[in-house]
C-alpha cells in the first residue's frame, strides 16, 4: 500500500538525506519505526504524508503520490505531529468544520474515544492542557478512520494512565485496509501495539521485520540461565541483569525486547540482517 523507491531526499544542495531509500508498508499492519534522534524518521513520515517532496525517486500511497496533495490522498490520511497546535475553538465547534474532510468520520467512535480519555465534548480545546489537547487530537485523527494513520512520538506528553487508554485505544484501531505508522523513542509504551518494527539509522533502514518473524528468529534471555555462546548475538548490561539476545534454533516464543533489539541492531546491523535472510521464505 506504501511503496518506496529510490528515494532521494536533500534538505539542501550539501546534505543528501535519502540516497536511494526503498521500503514497503502494506495495509493492516501497525509499523513502529525506531531510530535515534536526527536518525531521518520524521522526515520520512513528512514524505509519506506528502510535506516534502521527493527530490528523485517515488514514494505511493495506494497508488497516488503523496506531495501532489490529491482529494483522493488528503480525505484517506491522518498525520498526528508531535506538537498539535489545535485552534481556539470548542471541540464541537473542531467537529463541526473539520469531520466533512473525512468521509469515514464516525462521529460516535469520536465521542467514545473522548470518553475514553476523560475530554469533555463540551470543552474548548484551548483550555485543554498539553497532554489532553494531544488526545483530543488522536481521539479525531482516530475517528476519521483513514486508510493512512501517522503518528508521530504519539506518547509524548501522556501521562500513565493516558498510556494506558492510548495502547487499549490503539488495540482496536487496526483494520485489514490500513496502515497505521508510529514513531517513538518510547518503545515500551507502544510494543504491544506494533506488527512490523522498522529501524534507522543515519536516515537508512537498518532493519524491516514483521514481529512474528522476529519472534521466531530471536529470543531474549536474562543471561542467568545457561545460553550456547555460539547462540548469542548482542548481550547488555541493564538494571535488572544482564540481557541477551540470542539465535533461536528452536522458535522458543520468548517477550521481544525492542530495546535490545534496537541496540543490538545498531551496533551490528549485517549480522541481525543477516538471521533473517537466511530464512527468508524460498531460502
Ligand atoms: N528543515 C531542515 N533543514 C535541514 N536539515 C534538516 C531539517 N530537518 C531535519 N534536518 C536534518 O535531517 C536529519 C533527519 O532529521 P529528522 O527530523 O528526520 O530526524 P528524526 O529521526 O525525526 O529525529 P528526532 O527523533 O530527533 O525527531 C537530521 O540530521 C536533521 O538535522
Amino acid at each position: 500500500m506504501i511503496t518506496i523507491r529510490n528515494l532521494i531526499y536533500r534538505y539542501n544542495k550539501h546534505t543528501v538525506l535519502f540516497d536511494g531509500l526503498n521500503l514497503e508498508m502494506q495495509a493492516g499492519k501497525i509499523y513502529g519505526l525506531l531510530g535515534k534522534n536526527g536518525a531521518g524518521k520524521s522526515t520520512l513520515m513528512k514524505t509519506v504524508t506528502g510535506l516534502l517532496f521527493p527530490f528523485k525517486g517515488t514514494c505511493k500511497v495506494n497508488g497516488l503520490q503523496p506531495f501532489k496533495r490529491e482529494q483522493g490522498f488528503l480525505e484517506q490520511l491522518f498525520f498526528i505531529p508531535e506538537e498539535c497546535y489545535l485552534p481556539s475553538l470548542s471541540i464541537n465547534r473542531f467537529l463541526a468544520i473539520y469531520a466533512p474532510f473525512y468521509p469515514s468520520f464516525s462521529h460516535s467512535a469520536y465521542k467514545e474515544y473522548l470518553k475514553e480519555f476523560n475530554i469533555p465534548i463540551d470543552g474548548n480545546l484551548h483550555q485543554l492542557s498539553f497532554g489532553q489537547k494531544k488526545k483530543a487530537f488522536i481521539a479525531f485523527g482516530l475517528a476519521a478512520n483513514t486508510r493512512l494513520l501517522v503518528m508521530d512520538e504519539p506518547t509524548n506528553g501522556l501521562d500513565i494512565p493516558s498510556k494506558v487508554q492510548f495502547r487499549n485505544i490503539m488495540s482496536r484501531a487496526s483494520r485489514p485496509d490500513k496502515v497505521i505508522l508510529l514513531s517513538t523513542h518510547q518503545v515500551r509504551d507502544l510494543d504491544d501495539l506494533i506488527s512490523s518494527v522498522i529501524i534507522m539509522d543515519d536516515s537508512r533502514i537498518l532493519l524491516h521485520e514483521e514481529k512474528d518473524r522476529i519472534m521466531e528468529q530471536l529470543s531474549f534471555y536474562n543471561k542467568q540461565r545457561h545460553i550456547p555462546q555460539d547462540d548469542i548475538l548482542y548481550e547488555e548490561q541493564t538494571p535488572n541483569g544482564l540481557v541477551a539476545m540470542c539465535r533461536n534454533p528452536q522458535h522458543t516464543e520468548t517477550y521481544i525486547d525492542l530495546e535490545i533489539l534496537f541496540n543490538a541492531t545498531l551496533s551490528n546491523p549485517v549480522l541481525i540482517n543477516s538471521i533473517f535472510n537466511q530464512t527468508k521464505p524460498g531460502k
